[in-house]
């Protein structure tokens, strides 16, 4: 069976390279910065090796049937003890496990979509009609999110129609600031999530007016930093979390392609691929720190948008980027991970299979839709189809199609 044959060559030239960075390594670490790196070069130069003294039919692949079954033992049964503290992130564990599962291809059926709307409308807060991390819980920006793109991706329009959209309308106006931001709960923090989660909870609900986009795009424009990304909020520091959260909301509230008339697009692209470690080939989250893999979303996601932005292609290597996916974040047994040296959660199994999906695609913006298109490119997609996952609608993270789908259901 042919597989990735050029992603192997990629990686050979990549080694060769690596034997450069070896001759300018010095003997102590001048810091725990740069002990850390080290540590993680080390860890992936090996996992590389291994890789190349192996014939090229033994490139690794997506362990499809792995993850999927570490995916499904856990949709299947209630949260096991270990998950306790994750009991005010309910709505987010479902997404992540059901947005998994739909990447790899794999069918939701009809009994899987009602426990999961089930589940959500339990975790609907009576008085705002918003979503909050668990039955009973107090309504939060991010719950509300997490638990409309589960109903989404799991096609839950049974229960989506019973969400109270005119309380969660309200509820978004009273956590709306008046410098355009919005806070993540009564008396909580404003920052470029809470901004994104409401414009697409917003969006999705088809109840974005001019009241809850006021002074929005001023806001997050002002959250772009000297470096060229974006922080939490105005004046701390570029994040990959943050510049996603700030890039996909300009890309709601204007469109991807009018991205120069308000921020430094130019400074962005800058900052965005200086997150790729030619090494590693995965992305970093911020200047002089380490690779992981749930910024292949987080920053490998604000490529569609950038690539709209400016008509150009590839502004990051997706071939370097599926190699530190494929080789360097499979867990096992199974499941997806930050990085070798972490094991796999449910978090970095969705965002890492977000950012495969990524490389896989190029996505073309028509009437307000977004449309991906598999690359057919033979170092990306020729292989058998073993490594391949559905298209990602590059604002909401779930699976090309069904924003639109939940949208018109509500516009109906
Ligand atoms: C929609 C929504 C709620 C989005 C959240 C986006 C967001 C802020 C993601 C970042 C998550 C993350 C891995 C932080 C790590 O910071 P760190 O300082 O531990 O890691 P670092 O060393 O990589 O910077
Ligand atoms: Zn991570």
């Amino acid at each position: 069976m042919a597989q990735s044959t050029l992603n192997y060559d990629t990686l050979q030239e990549l080694f060769q390279a690596s034997d450069q960075v070896d001759e300018f390594r010095i003997e102590e670490p001048a810091s725990k910065t740069i002990e850390s790196q080290m540590e993680v070069e080390m860890d992936i130069l090996k996992i590389y090796e291994d890789v190349l003294g192996k014939d090229k039919s033994e490139f690794p692949i997506l362990r499809r049937k792995r993850h999927s079954k570490y995916i499904d033992t856990f949709l299947n049964r209630p949260l096991p003890a270990p998950f306790t503290a994750l009991d005010a992130s309910q709505p987010w564990i479902i997404y992540w496990l059901v947005n998994s599962k739909a990447l790899l291809g794999e069918e939701v059926n009809s009994e899987l979509s009602d426990k999961i709307g089930d589940k959500i409308l339990e975790c609907v807060d009576a008085d705002t009609g918003a979503i909050g991390g668990g039955n009973g819980q107090m309504a939060h920006m991010a719950a509300t999110y997490a638990g409309l793109l589960a109903l989404t991706v799991s096609k839950s329009y049974k229960a989506a129609s019973q969400l109270d959209r005119s309380k969660i309308y309200n509820w978004l106006l009273q956590m709306k600031q008046p410098d355009g931001s919005f806070i993540m709960h009564y008396n909580g923090e404003a920052d470029a999530r809470a901004v994104y989660c409401a414009i697409c909870v917003a969006s999705l609900l088809d109840i974005l007016d001019d009241k809850l986009a006021y002074k929005a795009i001023d806001w997050l424009a002002s959250c772009q930093t000297y470096e060229g990304g974006f922080s939490g909020f105005p004046g701390d520091e570029a994040h990959g979390g943050y510049t996603f959260c700030a890039v996909a909301a300009l890309s709601i509230l204007k469109s991807p392609r009018e991205l120069a008339s308000v921020i430094d697009l130019d400074n962005l692209i800058n900052w965005t691929v200086q997150r790729q470690y030619s090494l590693e080939g995965g992305l970093s989250g911020r200047t002089n720190k380490l690779v992981d893999g749930c910024y292949s979303h987080w920053v490998g996601g604000l490529t569609p948008l950038l690539e709209i932005a400016t008509g150009q292609r590839d502004l990051l290597n997706r071939i370097q980027l599926q190699n530190y996916i494929l080789c360097c974040c499979q867990d096992e047994p199974a499941g997806l991970r930050d990085k070798p040296s972490t094991r796999a959660d449910f978090y970095h199994t969705n965002y890492v299979l977000c950012g495969l999906s990524m490389t896989q695609h190029y996505q073309e913006y028509k009437a307000g839709e977004y449309i991906g298109h598999r690359i057919l490119d033979p170092s990306i997609t020729d292989i058998s189809d073993a490594n391949h996952v559905r298209s990602l609608d590059p604002i909401y993270g779930v699976p090309s199609g069904l924003a639109s789908k939940m949208i018109a259901l509500y516009r109906a």
